[in-house]
């Protein structure tokens, strides 16, 4: 599993995460005669993954954009599960066997979420920035609630602004402390996370989301790294300088999302404590799981 998971090493020990291979975008937004055509590829464990799967979620996209989701499989790779989560648009066994079918052919990391066009057999885009912003706005013919837009243009720069810091230091940066193959390559990455997440939770002393008041696609880039915080990234990738739970407005903002109606159904803490203690076999050789800290705990994340 570490090798289908885990980094690409370079020289000086930092984990590089590759790019992303396929970037297609929609001419024109999707038409209500596509419902079913385009089917979403996503994992519980994944946080990249589940970006989308909040997305898809809150826009209310339901069977109009099928979803199939995959668990990390023994072979190392994303494998379905006959019965409770199969591959609902072509009955594979792994989703390196849908990436196979691309009919541009396919060579390279099958990886979650990946958004697969049905009609074409073709993988449209698989970079989770790009898919949740498509979800977001090209398929509002399909969507339940087509008129919340989390990318509003008024809030486009601000947005940048936040995804860079966040997905340098926070969402890759979780990654590089726990893929660091050597001791500076991890001091560094340590100190980068945390002085990022000390912007932030400064930041929302005064705002109630990134950009505001309202929530955008660069909270939810952000929310699915701090889910995960506390339960795995702080204990298995050594982020360990302080809790998720001991930056209090973090920590708040983090459960004010979880609240959101359509947020914590997409959120399996046990599913992603499998992927992450079960695969990542050399950071964890016995495959035990840690309990889940109190802060973590549903009834918990509930709590105003
Ligand atoms: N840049 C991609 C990263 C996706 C990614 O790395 N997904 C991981 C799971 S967390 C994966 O599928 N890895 C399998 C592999 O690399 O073989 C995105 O944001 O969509």
């Amino acid at each position: 599993m570490m090798q289908q998971l885990a980094p690409r090493d370079s020289g000086d020990g930092t984990y590089r995460r590759p790019e992303s291979q396929f970037r297609g975008r929609f001419e024109e937004p999707v038409s209500v005669e596509h419902a079913g055509r385009y089917h979403l590829y996503a994992s519980p464990v994944c946080p990249w993954a589940h970006r989308a799967l909040i997305v898809h979620s809150l826009k209310g996209l339901g069977s109009a954009v099928p979803i199939s989701l995959a668990l990390p499989g023994k072979s190392g790779l994303w494998e379905f599960e006959a019965g409770r989560y199969p591959d609902k648009a072509h009955n594979c066994s792994r989703l390196i066997d849908v990436y196979r079918m691309n009919s541009g052919g396919f060579q390279g990391r099958a990886t979650v979420p990946m958004l697969w066009d049905r009609v074409r057999k073709a993988v449209v885009n698989n970079e989770s920035a790009d898919i949740i912003a498509m979800l977001n706005s090209d398929f509002n013919a399909l969507a339940e609630n087509q008129h919340l837009d989390l990318a509003p243009a008024s809030l486009g720069q601000e947005m940048d602004r936040w995804n860079q810091l966040v997905y340098a230091n926070i969402n890759n940066g979780v990654y590089r402390c726990g893929f660091a193959q050597s001791q500076n390559a991890y001091d560094h990455a340590v100190h980068n996370l945390f002085s990022a997440l000390e912007t932030v939770e400064k930041h929302l002393q005064c705002s109630r989301f990134l950009c505001g008041d309202s929530l955008t696609l660069a909270d939810i880039r952000l929310f699915t790294t701090l889910y995960r915080f506390d339960a795995v990234y702080h204990i298995l990738f050594k982020c360990s300088k302080r809790k998720l739970s001991e930056f209090s407005n973090l920590y708040g903002y983090m459960r004010q999302i979880y609240q959101i109606p359509g947020v914590s159904s997409t959120c399996n803490l046990p599913s992603i404590m499998d992927g992450y203690y079960g695969a990542l076999f050399p950071l964890n050789p016995g495959g035990i799981q840690p309990a889940i800290p109190s802060s973590m705990e549903p009834k918990v994340l509930y709590n105003q």
